[in-house]
């Protein structure tokens, strides 16, 4: 949504983006091996105002904060609340803004840190509000290969994954060269994600996978190539709507995560928790070391969702073709 004054200025830019989870290939992806995800029903907005103070600011009734920003110097002062996405604004407004004083509002229904893509969803509205507020023409493409950096900057480390469910929707198969393919949505309310009060942080846990594949090269080569081609059976498992496959194959993919050392108790407790509970398969979604898990639980949602909400928390959640658009409020 675009509001424009009389004089033809744009007085506020407003864009959303949805988050994602990741259904098979979270940390390979990052080594170049396929993944699939997909967008979600959860979103993140942003709007972009002129400031009238001349200072820039930042706030979310969501996350309770408020900061202001120096742009110029990608630096900033906490008012109230946490301070960790502000980074990724930050990163978002240094590659695309003028650095003239504007207020930032952040709306957000993504539970953050944990493995919902908060970080992405945040980025790649930020952008897309940026180019409108800016007259830039609006391009997905060039929306999501600028969101990858900024995951980039700030994380040291990122897979373009995340960023290009969150700008383009839908569920998407991430070859080895970087393609591209989506898959028709075929699943109707089967996927519930739980998560833990101990949120996960996406860089932390990619650089300690990082770490240990440096002292592992062999082993952690073997497994993550083991990801991938569980990514390439799962791709053919969805494509032919083979239930018991995809949901064999993300508990495998769930063993391999946890040899890289990115499960904790909290998150077993959920993966077996559904599963006794009627979910084909569980595993972590996303970076792990909480964050969250997603069980794939046809005709089971309800169940499994009352069975982890008891100790954590249970979201169900819709798979959604929606990507980022200026309209959504
Ligand atoms: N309450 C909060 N307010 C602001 N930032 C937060 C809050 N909780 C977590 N964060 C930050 O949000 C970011 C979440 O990104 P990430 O770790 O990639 O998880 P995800 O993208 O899965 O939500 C991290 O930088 C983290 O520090
Ligand atoms: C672990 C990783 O594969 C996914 C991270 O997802 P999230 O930030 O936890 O939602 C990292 C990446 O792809 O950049
Ligand atoms: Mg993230």
């Amino acid at each position: 949504m675009v509001i424009i004054n009389l004089s033809g200025d744009i007085m506020e830019a407003i864009a959303s983006a949805p988050g994602k989870t990741i259904l098979f290939g979270e940390h390979s992806v990052v080594y170049k091996q396929p993944a699939i995800a997909t967008a979600v029903n959860k979103r993140a907005t942003i709007s972009i105002k002129r400031s009238t103070n001349g200072v820039s600011t930042l706030r979310s009734d969501d996350l309770q904060f408020e900061a202001e920003l120096d742009t110029e110097n990608k630096s900033y002062n906490l008012i109230r609340g946490k301070p960790g996405i502000i980074r990724y604004i930050l990163e978002a407004l240094f590659s695309t803004h003028d650095h003239s004083p504007i207020d930032i509002k952040l709306s957000l229904n993504i539970p953050i840190g944990s493995g919902l893509g908060s970080s992405a969803a945040v980025t790649v509205a930020t952008l897309a509000a940026l180019h409108k507020f800016h007259g830039i023409k609006f391009n997905k493409h060039l929306i999501a290969k600028k969101a990858h950096i900024v995951e980039r900057n700030v994380q040291g480390i990122a897979s373009p994954l995340d960023t290009l469910v969150c700008t383009n929707g839908g569920m998407i198969y991430l070859s080895r060269d970087k393609m591209v393919s989506r898959f028709n949505l075929n699943f109707k309310s089967s996927f519930v994600i739980g998560y833990t009060s101990k949120r996960g942080n996406t860089g932390k846990m990619v650089r300690s996978v990082r770490a240990l594949k440096n002292r592992n090269p062999r082993i952690l080569g073997s497994i993550i190539k083991t990801m991938g081609q569980i990514v390439d059976e799962a791709k053919l498992a969805i494509i032919s709507g083979n239930n018991q496959k995809i949901a064999e194959l993300m508990n495998i993919n769930q063993g391999l995560l946890d040899s890289i050392g990115v499960n904790t108790t909290e998150l077993s407790r959920m993966v077996y928790s559904a599963r006794r509970h009627g979910a084909l398969g569980s595993k972590i979604t996303g970076s792990g070391g909480g964050g969250s898990i997603i069980a794939f639980c046809p005709g089971k949602s309800n169940e499994v969702h009352d069975a982890l909400n008891k100790y954590d928390n249970a979201i169900k959640i819709a798979l959604s073709n929606e990507g980022v658009n200026l309209k959504y409020r």
